[in-house]
């Protein structure tokens, strides 16, 4: 096959630049390992869901195990599974990258009409339905102790307040890269092949000149390997912040760029879980609609880790992986599952030298692995965070709280929790870490020797190889990501495809 451009990856970073190239007049190839999945296909099920949409079944892991990995695998990605919440990058993550890293281009006042633009193409708005009650317990808590809270924004349009996005979206209501933008890219003649892993890509004379696909089973096992060669004018990795670098690895493209995989971040996640009087049904409602500030930079930018507080929707399956145990422990804390709230802090990591994030290998299947280490800093934000969702949730009534430790148990007033949690051993595999936020790996910046592409996206070495996903963020960012991946996108992706003799459409020529 040829094409002017070939989008390795259709989650948020490769749904938006199709949009925008195919708008351009360019030909365009997006290549997705997962399947094409649709809301005819979610049935609302996780043991579903989970097989058919994420990879590794949702139990991807870091290599130690210590930190659960939930990505998208299908047309869509991660956006087809995600749970709506929609934040712009703030200020500060900017300002820091700018100083820091010599990032140009995007500052908060260069980005605005590009976050307007993808607000109102993805109808993202405040959510006006009273939050469920999952939400509205954390909303009383923050409220009782004072700390600040605000109104989630989602990318929803007719949305029945059902609660499972995590499983796709039965009704497409959630305005995911899967009813959106890759529709609209297709309606214009771009081209959509699934079930089809990059492989590798091929470089002559210093210039890309295509990428190798194996075809794969719906399960994500290679079928036949390097069936077919896509040629083109111009590659876009955007197969997410694991994809993309193991890509350029499988490729040998780390000898001119030793920074490829490094310096990847995950926001890592901890959790707490309060026993409510009443039911609280966390199955049901919008996942996230509630969330506080409070803490996300309790020490400044580069201090001690902050972090923001929100909650995760209860399933039972995904559920019952946190609160580990076995038998008839297990048994017994899943008795009470419609009575529990959640609560979850995701921590900023990378704004600090010490938190240098993980790094993104390959195993002797050439198949990516994360190695990421909880270390001193991070187990330092766990705990403060912990305490933290302890507080909210006495605070919001409950009558007993538990973290999501090995070692702890419920504990029923908030001195008893608070001086468990700071005791409990900070060690991998006891205290339960997990994140849905994978960034970096493919770092943008403007010292050859600190990054991996330029602040345009631009693999270092190679003109026609743009990044163009949450793989080139060059820390996390402090809010759950997509807002920040399709408006840094859709401006990276506007300037390429003028630089590739594209004719922007108006709406994106005025921006
Ligand atoms: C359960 C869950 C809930 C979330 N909730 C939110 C939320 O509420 N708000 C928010 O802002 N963010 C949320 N996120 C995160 C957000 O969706 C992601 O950060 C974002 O989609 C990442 O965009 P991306 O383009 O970097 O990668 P992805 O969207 O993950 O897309 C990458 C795509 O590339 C494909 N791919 C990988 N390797 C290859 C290869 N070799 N060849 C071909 N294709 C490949 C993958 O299958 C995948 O489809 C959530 C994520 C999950 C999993």
């Amino acid at each position: 096959m040829e094409c002017d451009v070939v989008i390795v990856g259709t989650g948020a970073g490769g749904g938006i630049a199709a949009e925008i190239l195919s708008r351009s007049g360019l030909k365009v190839v997006m290549v997705e390992e997962g399947p094409l999945k649709t809301s005819a296909d979610f049935k609302m099920q996780e043991k579903q869901a989970y097989a058919d949409l994420y990879q590794e079944v949702a139990g991807r892991q870091t290599i130690d195990k210590s930190i659960q990995i939930l990505q998208g695998r299908c047309v869509g990605g991660s956006t087809t599974v995600n749970w709506t919440s929609s934040f712009r990058t703030p200020e500060r993550t900017l300002s820091y990258w700018k100083e820091r890293f010599g990032i140009k281009g995007l500052s908060s006042s260069e980005l605005k009409p590009w976050f307007q633009w993808v607000e109102q193409r993805l109808n993202i708005a405040p959510w006006s339905i009273p939050p469920n009650q999952n939400n509205q317990l954390l909303a009383d808590g923050l409220r009782k102790l004072g700390w600040e809270y605000n109104v989630i924004p989602r990318n929803v349009s007719g949305c029945a307040n059902l609660g499972y996005c995590g499983m796709g979206c039965p009704i497409n209501a959630k305005q995911s890269m899967l009813v959106s933008c890759i529709p609209m890219a297709l309606s214009l003649g771009s081209q959509l092949i699934a079930r089809a892993r990059a492989e590798q890509i091929l470089v002559e004379k210093e210039q890309v000149r295509g990428v190798m696909l194996s075809s794969v089973d719906n399960r994500g096992q290679v079928k036949q390997k390097n069936v077919t060669f896509i040629r083109a004018r111009q590659v876009i990795l955007a197969a997410g912040a694991i994809g993309s670098p193991a890509i350029l690895l499988r490729s040998g493209l780390q000898k001119a760029n030793p920074l490829v995989g490094k310096r990847t971040f995950l926001h890592p996640v901890t959790a707490t879980i309060g026993l409510m009087s009443e039911k609280v049904n966390g199955f049901y409602g919008a996942p996230q609609s509630i969330y506080s500030d409070e803490f996300l930079w309790r020490d400044g930018v580069t201090g001690e880790m902050g972090y923001k507080l929100e909650v995760p929707p209860l399933h039972p399956l995904l559920a019952s992986t946190l609160l580990r145990h076995h038998g008839e422990k297990h048994f017994q804390l899943m008795q009470n599952f419609a009575f529990y709230q959640a609560n979850l802090a995701l921590l900023r990591d990378g704004f600090n030298d010490l938190s240098i994030g993980g790094e993104v290998k390959l195993d002797k299947y050439d198949y990516p692995q994360l190695d990421y280490s909880p270390n001193e800093i991070l187990w330092r934000g766990i705990r403060h965070a912990t305490l933290s969702m302890a507080e909210v949730q006495f605070a919001a009534g409950a009558k007993k709280v538990i973290p999501l430790h090995m070692d702890a148990t419920f504990y029923s007033t908030l001195k008893r929790a608070r001086d468990a949690i700071m005791n409990l051993p900070a060690k991998a595999l006891r205290w339960q870490i997990m994140s849905a936020h994978v960034m970096g790996g493919c770092a943008m910046g403007s010292d050859a020797s600190e990054s991996v592409c330029n602040s345009k996206g631009q693999l270092r070495g190679l003109d026609n190889l743009s990044i163009l996903d949450g793989s080139i963020f060059p820390t996390s960012l402090g809010v759950n990501p997509q807002l920040s991946i399709y408006a840094i996108v859709a401006k990276l992706v506007a300037q390429l495809a003028q630089k590739l003799g594209g004719n922007l459409p108006q709406d994106l020529k005025a921006l």
